[in-house]
């Protein structure tokens, strides 16, 4: 570990120095860099799906979805963005500011740690690598240790397409991250789970370092069938496709439970069952389109909660496991008890319980009973269900009539609130999560009010009161002595 603090160090001294030379806030290298990770990612297609491949067992056209051509996307968007992200922003001020003016300037922080995870190894690695990039930041990324290809893959490349004395990447686990984390960052950027999300912000706050937390949870689903019986095949496939087609459910925004009136729960239940045998065939395990479990620990986790009796009782459709080939067949719970694991933890797994109520109003207190969510998901076309949705609960974001879709969408943020995160990104939310809003005030010395001034008296007083009203007439009679 010596050998590593002496790495780290010496690249937080280039990144630093980099940084100092200016060289980053220029347009042109930010440009440069966004055309090489570009480029990269091209260039490094087959390898990068195949590391994804390794790591994880993902299809490469799930693989190419979900993180190459995301990341492409979005480098192309900062790219043909960037020369209108950097202008500085005139501000309106207000007449009693007269004559000064005001804009606002986004700064670079300067040298920032990018902290990524395992499900989406690439894109959760490259995609706030772009944000920084574009705020004109240098950057040290640690991918995580449990996607040990796409890491290293990331390591070997990155160096040989972008500005190595700016950009840098370092492997390794939490004894890395902690070396990382005694050091001083401008900021910190962190993909994880809550837990560890802590973690980071305790050792950010030794330094006041601002953090962005992207952080999990469980994700609700309301399904509404009265407003949407006509369209149950749609709702049933976007759901399935959410749950079991991205990382076999391994993603922050999967679809973590269903709430459903009980009325409709068996019919829901048959619904499903054709669905996911024409995604993934007779035997899902052979489909070649079913990520599997990433590490036997994960594995071993999942099979834990499916093992409570109680939640084995509720299994209604697959429940088979493979340790092997860290395999777990789609599977859909019935009411597991609400106690249970699998109800109070973020299952990121191929499993989807259905959970039934009376009415489907009451689906608000349920979600609001919980920690807010990274994203509530509602198939609903009840205007009244969806203000409810709205005003009464909190999440990161709310998708109607649709899941996990948002994530593409750069023109939204994307992040969550509470115990899902804290701070957004994406198109240009990454441009600004990357950035100081520096306020700039131009001031004029043309004239001076003594209003501002001691010695106080009662003229000043009320000229104060009327300035902070900004009522500009009452000002004007104030001066020309005709009114107290
Ligand atoms: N909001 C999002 O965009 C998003 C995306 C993907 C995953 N997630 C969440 O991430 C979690 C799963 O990912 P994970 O298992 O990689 O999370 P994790 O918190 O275990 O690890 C994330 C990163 O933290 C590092 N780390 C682990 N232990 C550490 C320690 N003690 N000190 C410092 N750093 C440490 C890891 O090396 C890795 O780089 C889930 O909760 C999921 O919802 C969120």
């Amino acid at each position: 570990m010596e050998a590593m603090k002496e790495t780290v160090d010496q690249s937080l001294r280039e990144m630093r120095d980099t940084f100092a030379s200016g060289r980053t806030r220029s347009v042109k290298w930010r440009k440069t860099q966004l055309e090489a990770i570009i480029e990269m990612v091209k260039d490094n297609e087959d390898k990068m799906c195949d590391v994804l491949f390794q790591d994880l067992g993902k299809h490469s056209i799930e693989a190419f979805r979900d993180e190459l051509g995301f990341v492409m996307r979005s480098a192309t968007t900062a790219l043909n963005s960037l020369d209108k992200w950097v202008v500085p922003r005139k501000s309106n001020l207000p007449l009693l500011f007269y004559p000064a003016t005001g804009k606002v300037i986004s700064e670079p922080y300067g040298t920032v740690l990018v902290l990524s995870s395992w499900n989406f190894p690439i894109s959760l690695s490259l995609d706030p690598m772009i944000g920084a990039i574009s705020a004109g930041n240098t950057v040290l990324l640690k991918a995580s240790e449990l996607s040990p290809n796409a890491s290293a893959l990331l390591a070997k490349t990155i160096p040989s397409y972008l500005d190595n004395k700016a950009i840098k990447v370092i492997e390794g686990g939490p004894d890395v991250a902690t070396i990382l984390l005694q050091h001083q960052w401008d900021k910190i950027f962190f993909t994880g789970s809550p837990r560890i999300g802590k973690i980071i912000m305790a050792a950010a706050a030794e330094h006041l370092t601002p953090v962005t937390l992207e952080l999990g949870g469980k994700c609700p689903t309301i399904i509404d069938h009265h407003s949407v019986s006509k369209d149950m095949k749609s709702v049933v496939k976007r759901i399935s496709g959410g749950k079991w087609g991205s990382c076999s459910g391994q993603a922050c925004i999967s679809v973590d439970y269903i709430l459903v009136e009980q009325s409709f729960a068996s019919s829901l239940i048959e619904m499903f069952k054709p669905v996911i045998r024409s995604f993934f065939g007779e035997n899902p395990k052979e489909s070649g389109c079913v990520a599997r479990i990433v590490t036997k620990k994960h594995f071993q986790r999942l099979s834990r909660l499916l093992n409570d009796p109680r939640v084995q009782a509720s299994i209604v459709y697959g429940g088979s496991m493979d340790e092997e080939k860290l395999y777990v067949e789609p599977t859909i719970l019935l009411n597991p008890p609400l106690d249970s694991e699998i109800m109070n933890e973020e299952i990121f797994g191929p499993v989807l319980p259905i959970i039934t109520l009376r009415d489907i109003q009451e689906s608000i207190g349920f979600i609001k009973s919980k920690p807010k969510p990274l994203a509530i998901y509602a198939f609903t076309m009840d205007e009244k269900l969806k203000t409810r949705i709205l005003s009464e609960t909190s999440s990161g974001s709310v998708t109607f009539n649709d899941v996990m879709i948002q994530y593409m969408c750069d023109a939204l943020p994307f992040g969550g609130v509470g115990e899902s995160g804290m701070g957004r990104y994406h198109g240009k939310y990454s441009f600004e999560c990357f950035s100081h809003e520096k306020a700039i005030m131009e001031g004029s010395l043309a004239m001076d009010l003594e209003a501002r001034y001691p010695p106080w008296n009662n003229f000043k007083l009320t000229f104060i009161r009327l300035a902070f009203r900004e009522a500009y007439f009452k000002l004007v009679l104030l001066m020309l002595g005709l009114k107290r």
